[in-house]
């Protein structure tokens, strides 16, 4: 239970830790690490710094998976502009000193918060087995194979993504479902380290052209504004190399207390 706790913990806190005060990790934190292994309540802003200072992971002798690093079913496409971005982040360098770069990969994982129930008690054999829908794949390269890099100047997001197999919808293209599934985590991601814990009120997608299953393509999403508690990003799906339009789609995301996540 701890370690899927810290796990969501530390991606949820690299997402947002370039943007958000220590109060909103507060609230964040009292749902994610209720308590510690000795069954006493966490401090969550004395434990704060720990979770996400901590590296290499210490409760466990395997880290969780971080699902955005290559694996052996990218396809040379794949990899090329997994490099290209890469090459734009900034990155740590002898003596710790970080190298400037406007570009950030974020990592993922296969859990996401482990103690939301949806206004209810999930069985705990559900709270187990739930794993972020577009990683349940096990066999790699044949569900969603993708990377999200975030340009924080720009605030831009990109996502090289390669749809594998099992992703058919018409023969030898991709499904629209699959196709709104990474639209809507994309810019779920993306609104989310803008504006903090949000989820999608409206996804309005226009299907331009299908997409050859097995090929890859680029996921752009860009802010257009923020209103209140409103986040409206706009999103293209171009072929790696940008000549041809895909997929175009507006997103609204409304901030929320993550304690409506928790049937508060
Ligand atoms: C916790 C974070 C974890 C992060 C981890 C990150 C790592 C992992 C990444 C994975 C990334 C996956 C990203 C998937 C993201 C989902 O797929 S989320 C799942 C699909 N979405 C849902 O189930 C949402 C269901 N709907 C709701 O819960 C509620 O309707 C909402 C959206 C929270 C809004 O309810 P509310 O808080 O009561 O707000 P409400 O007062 O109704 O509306 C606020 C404003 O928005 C407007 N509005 C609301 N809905 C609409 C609408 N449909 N159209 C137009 N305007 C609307 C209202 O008119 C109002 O406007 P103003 O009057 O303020 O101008």
């Amino acid at each position: 239970m701890l370690r899927h706790g810290l796990q969501m913990a530390r991606g949820l806190c690299q997402l947002l830790s370039d943007k958000f005060s220590v109060g909103l990790h507060r609230n964040i934190m009292k749902h994610l690490l209720p308590i510690n292994a000795t069954g006493h309540a966490w401090s969550p802003l004395r434990n704060i710094r720990a979770v996400t200072q901590m590296a290499p992971w210490p409760f466990s002798s395997s880290q969780p998976r971080d699902y955005s690093l290559p694996n052996a079913s990218w396809s040379a496409e794949m990899q090329r502009l997994y490099d290209q971005y890469s090459s734009m982040c900034e990155v740590e360098t002898e003596g710790s000193e970080k190298k400037k770069g406007a570009w950030r990969r974020l990592p993922s994982y296969n859990r996401t918060l482990k103690y939301a129930t949806g206004g209810r008690c999930l069985s705990r054999m559900l709270q187990a087995k739930a794993r972020l829908f577009t990683r349940n794949i096990e066999e790699q390269g044949a569900g969603f194979e993708y990377v999200v890099f975030i340009n924080k100047e720009e605030k831009t997001c990109v996502c090289v993504f390669q749809a594998g197999h099992l992703l058919e919808g018409p023969p030898g293209h991709v499904h629209g479902g699959a196709i709104a599934t990474i639209i809507d985590s994309v810019t779920g991601t993306h609104a989310t380290y803008i504006s903090g814990p949000v989820m999608t009120a409206n996804l309005t997608i226009n299907y331009r052209s299908p997409i050859p299953l097995g090929s890859v393509v680029l996921v752009h999403s860009a802010l257009d504004k923020v209103e209140g508690r409103k986040t409206f990003i706009s999103c293209q799906v171009t072929s790696s190399d940008g000549a041809k339009l895909h997929t175009e789609a507006t997103g609204l995301f409304v901030s929320i207390n993550v304690s409506h996540l928790f049937g508060a």
